[in-house]
């Protein structure tokens, strides 16, 4: 009889706060050609001469103020995830990061080792893009084919940033911060380079090509990061009767000086406190578990920014974690599951 198995993917953390270790990660995440899409030899330069000797300091700092005694955050919540959502089933539930540990090649040898010959793929990413989506799926592949798995039967759960039960579940974990607060909602998505939404287009005639693009309907819609990420937006205001003045929808995180996704996430904040704001609260629905985007670029940075230039009250609503209707969205995606 085949064996079922269930992997969940997620991007991954350094294995601790030394600066060799952040190095170690920095160096494997960046030399990701569906992250920094360069040519390989300016990409090794760029890595080598600007990005590696100065950046493992800075982000290690960073991922300082937000690790925790078990470990990374999002490692760590990753890990009670697979394990509550094992709780509800009997098929075996793995867990592998993009970057870093648990990495992808030791949890398919350890599926390998397991006898698993058919399994359902889980990408933790509502929104498509090429690197995060993509280039986790593309590495789980690869490593099934060299460990010699290329056989088994695999079904791939698509993007789910309008799947109205993951909307639902986004909303029940919002409400409770959010309703009667009275407050403006953010909802911060992670930037990526304007170029990767241009590459993702299959026809290379719609995305970024019109104001409107993103909804205007079009079959690049499929892969496109962008409208994937205003459609979770509408959804989520459709879903809570949000109307659009009480909403600001912005792209953080981004590297290098090339045009990210547009509006920025911290000018928007000094914009809005500028503006008269005085209470934010921000959502960030391209994650689906808090980590040090959240908890350091948003929750600590983000506050500073928004309190300094007159906003009075600053909250991150935390990501869906292991909220139960999250949960219970992932088990329903197994019990559904028909190899
Ligand atoms: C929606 C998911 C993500 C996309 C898309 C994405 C694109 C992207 N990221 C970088 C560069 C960095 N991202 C970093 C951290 C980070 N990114 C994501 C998710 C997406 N990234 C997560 C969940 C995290 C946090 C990891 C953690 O351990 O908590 C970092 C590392 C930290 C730092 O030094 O800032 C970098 C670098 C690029 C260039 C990119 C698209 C091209
Ligand atoms: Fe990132
Ligand atoms: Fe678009």
């Amino acid at each position: 009889m085949a064996k079922k198995g269930v992997i969940l993917l997620n991007l991954g953390s350094p294995d601790s706060t030394d600066v060799e270790d952040v190095r170690t990660y920095l160096d494997q995440f960046l030399s990701d050609e569906r992250v920094l899409d360069l040519n390989p030899i300016v990409r090794k330069l760029l890595l080598k001469l600007v990005i590696l000797p100065r950046r493992p300091k800075e982000s290690a700092e960073a991922y300082s103020k937000v690790w925790t005694d078990e470990g990374s955050p999002l490692i760590v919540t990753s890990v009670k995830q697979q394990k509550l959502v094992q709780e509800n089933t009997d098929v075996p539930v793995y867990l592998a990061m993009r970057y870093g540990n648990p990495s992808t090649p030791d949890i398919v040898a350890e599926m390998k080792r397991d006898g698993i010959d058919d399994l359902l793929i889980i990408p933790l990413y509502p929104q498509y893009a090429m690197s995060s989506y993509e280039t986790a799926v593309v590495e789980l592949m690869e490593q099934l084919r060299e460990q010699g798995m290329a056989e088994i039967n695999t079904v791939l759960v698509q993007p789910f940033y309008k799947d109205p039960e993951y909307i639902d579940a986004l909303w029940e974990s919002i409400r409770p911060s959010y309703e009667g607060s009275g407050a403006h909602l953010m909802m911060s998505f992670h930037g990526i380079p304007q170029r990767h939404v241009k590459v993702t287009d299959p026809s290379h005639a719609h995305c970024l090509t019109t104001k409107d693009c993103c909804t205007t309907p079009h079959p690049a819609h499929g892969t496109c990061y962008s409208h994937q990420c205003y459609a979770t937006a509408y959804a989520l205001m459709a879903k809570g009767g949000l109307h659009h003045d009480d909403v600001t929808i912005s792209f953080q995180s981004r590297l290098l000086k090339d045009p990210w996704l547009k509006p920025y996430t911290d000018f928007e904040i000094e914009r809005l406190a500028k503006e008269g704001v005085k209470k934010l609260k921000v959502i960030c629905p391209a994650f689906i578990t808090d980590c040090l985007e959240t908890l350091e670029e948003i929750a600590m940075e983000g506050k500073e920014q928004f309190l300094e230039n007159g906003g009075e009250d600053f909250e991150l609503i935390p990501c869906l974690n292991t909220h139960p209707a999250w949960i219970n969205w992932l088990n329903n995606k197994i019990e559904r599951w028909e190899p």
